[in-house]
Order: structure tokens, then sequence, then C-alpha cells
């Protein structure tokens, strides 16, 4: 790998759920239907740094972060994580993935056990990973500095498993040692670990490790790991609470004892155990008040730094992917609609559903608030049977109309509605009119009530009256309903009215901030409405 490539590549990513099939779907022996819940997924994250994933609910961006972390196994495409395929790894290397890979997930409630004390807790990851590791083959080595005394009569032996606790750098642990004649060293404290005084000679290690020192013919210095694996785990954990915030006297405890803000430190405390490189964070902060997000946020925050951490952030809150991120990727439906760094996307958000979703977050700036609204309304379809073309066209308020077709936006997305519930025979015929005006017989009106059917039905079901060319469209097709010829009214009303958003499904453009969608694309611009917003 080298320094320029991500350390996260995803490809295509697909993730199909075909175990939720009622009784009904298979008694009735047709093919299953898989859940799309992530249906061709592709982004980068480059390390150190913080890709959000946003979107609304069950729109599939958990069921990216627990795919791309092979804790679900995908349908189809790939993730390389740090140059290899995750899904092709084995043995050893999936257990280095599994390390190097951690999550944070949303409910610090549900996600730590209840019967298990904090220390508990924080020591599994390193019980399971049979952390501290010591490889043989890691050469142990002493950088020794003096103060008052001659390095020429100071011997100093490093035990092989200090790497135990010092991380080599290209196969060498290297640990740092002191030693000093008492007279500039000061005063010691000889319960302290990693300092050794005897004979006027002090020595002191920087790592957590041991130290001791004799004086003979010359000063013999020794370097170990003395503590018990149960010891330095325990003192791991202690550290690891202590860096999140918690007091390190709370090991004891179980987590009723604490707040959800305690809880999520503490879920994060048990993430960084095993020191990971990268970290799924799934909602950290949308099951805390808002007074206590902020603060986890910006631990988060710092551990990054601290531990050059590269995130992927999951959430369905654009203030927190703002406050956090680096890039977002926007998630709508399995697939991703917009991807661009956190600022342009904000300033410039070019989906017309990133759009709506900023539209739901307060406004930062005039320039933003002065930005048309537009509002989300609907609820996203179901993922098993997702809409042809573009996936949001059924609610996206900038639906292209055909290029011959003179029709404002409002009028369009009105007509595009009528289509919708009519293609999906979601009109009720019995409660048009008056109560008992037209009898329905079989699904139909008589012949002689279907002008007046036809004017009530299009009283019901449009807010307001048509343009004469479209008004005409629209009575004939009605004029079908109302004699139970759903397939004819269909027709007619795609004939008329078909866009390219259904035709056709818009793929990311290969922009700096690339977006899906056809108001973008060169030759539908030329008809479509400008993509301004
Ligand atoms: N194990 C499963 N079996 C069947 N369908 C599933 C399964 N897990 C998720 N889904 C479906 O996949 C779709 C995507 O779900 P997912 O949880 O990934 O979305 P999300 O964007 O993370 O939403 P939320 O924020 O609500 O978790 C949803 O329709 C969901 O019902």
């Amino acid at each position: 790998m080298s320094a320029d490539d991500p350390l996260v590549r995803v490809e295509d990513l697909r993730k199909y759920f075909w175990e939720n099939d009622s009784l009904l779907d298979r008694l009735l022996g047709g093919e299953p239907v898989p859940v799309r819940a992530v249906d061709g997924v592709s982004f980068d994250i480059d390390p150190g740094e913080t890709l959000g994933l946003v979107g609304e609910s069950g729109c599939g961006k958990s069921t990216t972060g627990e795919t791309l972390l092979r804790l679900q196994e995908p349908t189809d495409g790939d993730v390389v994580f740090d140059g290899e395929s995750v899904y092709d790894l084995e043995g050893d290397a999936l257990t280095d993935f599994r390390r190097g890979a951690q999550v944070v997930f949303q409910d610090p409630f549900s996600s730590l056990d209840p019967r298990m004390t904090i220390g508990g807790i924080v020591t599994q990851p390193l019980e399971i990973h049979d952390w501290p590791w010591t490889d043989p083959g890691v050469e142990s080595r002493a950088e020794l500095r003096t103060d008052g005394i001659s390095a020429d009569i100071v011997s100093v032996t490093v035990a092989d498993d200090v790497d135990k606790l010092v991380a080599p750098v290209d196969g060498v642990a290297t640990v740092h040692v002191t030693v000093r004649s008492s007279d500039v060293a000061g005063d010691v404290d000889p319960d302290e670990r990693g300092v050794d005084e005897a004979d006027g000679v002090v020595a002191e290690v920087a790592e957590d490790l041991s130290v001791d020192v004799e004086r003979g013919d010359g000063i013999d210095v020794r370097v170990s790991v003395d503590r018990s694996t149960k010891r330095l785990r325990l003192d791991r954990a202690r550290s690891l609470l202590e860096r999140v915030g918690l007091s390190i006297d709370q090991l004891d405890r179980y987590p009723h004892e604490f707040s959800g803000g305690q809880r999520q430190r503490i879920g994060i405390a048990r993430a960084l155990a095993l020191e990971p490189e990268f970290v799924v964070l799934d909602e950290p902060t949308s099951a805390l008040d808002v007074s206590v997000q902020a603060q986890v946020l910006n631990l988060l925050a710092d551990l990054q730094a601290e531990f050059d951490l590269t995130y992927l952030l999951i959430s369905h809150d654009l203030s927190v992917i703002r406050h956090v991120c680096d890039r977002v990727a926007v998630m709508y439906l399995g697939e991703i609609v917009e991807i661009g760094p956190v600022d342009e996307l904000f300033a410039d958000p070019k989906h017309p559903y990133t759009q709506a979703l900023l539209d739901s977050v307060p406004r930062a700036s005039t320039d933003e608030r002065e930005r048309e609204r537009e509002t989300l309304s609907g609820d996203v379809p179901s993922p098993r049977d997702p809409p042809s073309g573009c996936r949001f066209r059924t609610r996206c308020p900038k639906v292209i109309p055909p290029a011959d077709l003179e029709i404002d936006q409002e009028t369009y997305r009105e007509l595009m509605t009528l289509r919708e519930r009519v293609e999906s025979r979601d009109v009720s015929l019995e409660t048009v009119g008056d109560d008992g005006r037209f009898a329905l017989e079989n699904g139909t009106v008589s012949e002689a009530d279907v002008d007046a059917f036809v004017a009530a039905l299009k009283d019901r079901l449009l807010g307001t009256e048509l343009p004469a060319r479209h008004d005409a469209v629209v009575t004939e097709a009605l004029a079908s309903v109302a004699v139970g010829d759903w397939e004819a009214a269909a027709d007619r009303l795609r004939e008329e009215y078909e866009s390219v958003c259904e035709r056709r499904n818009p793929a990311l453009d290969a922009d700096e901030h690339p977006v899906a969608c056809h108001l973008y694309d060169a030759a539908e611009r030329r008809d479509a409405p400008a993509p301004e917003h």
C-alpha cells in the first residue's frame, strides 16, 4: 500500500437480505424478493480521515458499516482494507483485521453486557485477542542516557517480551533508559514502576515497564515486564477509561450505574482497547442527551488526533456530520447519491435529496437560510421494490419533465404523484363523491355516471386546477379508472408524463464532488430546468 492509497476502499458493495420473505410470499410460491439494503455502493476513506454516511432511517447506512467490517457477508462487491480484500482474509490475517477495525454502536444501553463489570467489558477484547502480544522475531533494544555517570560502566539487559508494551518499529522494540547519580536525580519514589535506586544510582525507563538497578563492579540495569497478564490487562483498561474521561476506580461497577454519556465512553474505551486503525461509529450520539452529544463528539475527535484513527461516522443527523467529518456520502435507498467535502456539500448541495435533508437542519449562515426551501415528504420506498430509474424520483421536488412538456414543477410533481397512485391502484373509488352518489359494481361506475365521477375524482386527487392540455389527459386517464381499466389509465399517464428520472438510474459522475442526478448530466440538462437551488 502506498502513502496515497485509501485505508478503506469500498467497491460496488451489495448486501441483500432474503430471510424476511413472509409466509404468504412462500405460499404464493413466487421468486423470493430480496431486501436490497445496500445496492452498489463505492467510496474510499483515506488514512486519518472521517467520512460521514448520512441518510434517512432505512437507507442502508448500518448495513453498509456492518458489511464493510465483515460482521455481515456481502452479496457482491468488495472492501479493500489496508490493501487487502476483507472478504478473502483467513486465519491470522482475519484476526488482525478484526483487531484493526472496530465499531462503536448507537445504543450504549444495549451494547454493554449488564452482567459484566466495566473492567470486564474493557478487558474482554484483550482476552479474546490474547493481548498483550509478544513476537519472538522482535528484537528488544535499549537506548541509554546517563547523567553524572559514565555510560561505559552501565550495562542494560532488556527482556525479550517488552514488545508486549512497546510497539516495535521495523522489528525492533526500543526502550529508553536513563541512569543518573542520585545527586542529580533528586528524590525518588521507590514504589513507582519504571524507577529504581541502589547505592547512589537511579535508573528510569520511559515506557510502562519495570526497571531494576544493581551496583557491583559496574552498574547493571534490567528492564522487564514484571506484571501478570491479568494485571497488564487491568492496567490497560484503567488507562483507557481514564483517557475517555472516566474515573479509574470505577472498574468494578456495572453499566446500569453509569449515565448514557458515560456508557458511550465505556463503549469507546472498549473499541480502542486493541489499538485499531479504523473505527465505524454507528450513530454514536443519537441515543444521548443533546448536552452530552457535543462532549462525546469532541472526545472522538481528540482520540482520532491522538491515535491516528480513521473513522466512518454513520448518522442521520447532518449537524453531527458537519461537526466532525471531513467528507460526507449521502445515501438513499441503498445507493450513494452524492459525496464530497463537508463544507462544499453544506454550502452547495447538488442532489435534491441532499438539499431536502439539509432543509431539516437549522441554518448557520444567511446565504444558506435564503436558499429555496424544499420539504421532504413521504416515506422512503421499500428496498424490496425500489422505484425504477432514480430511486429518489418518487419524492423528488425536481423530477425532470419530458422536454416537450410545458409545465411548471409543482404541477408536474402533482401529476407524477397521481401517476404513482394510479399505478399502485392506491385510490379508493368507493368513497368518491357525496355519500352513495355513485354506485360501483365490480369496481366500475355506470356509463352515465362516468363524467361526474371523473370530476369528483379529480377534485379529490388534485390540489389545483390543471392547464387545459393536462386536464384533458388526466380526464381521459381517470375515465379509464372509472370503468376499472387501471392499466389503460397508467399507460395514458406514462405516455404523456414519463420522466428520464424513471427510465435510467443516474450514476455518480466523475466530479471532485460527485452527484448521481440527471439534472447534472449534459444530455438531460438541455431539457431540464436549471439545477440551481
Ligand atoms: N437482517 C435483516 N433482514 C432483513 N432486512 C434487513 C435486515 N437488516 C436490515 N434490513 C433492512 O435493510 C434496510 C436498511 O437497513 P439499515 O439498518 O442498514 O438502514 P439505516 O440507514 O442504518 O437505518 P437506521 O438508521 O434505522 O438503522 C432496511 O429496510 C431494513 O429493514
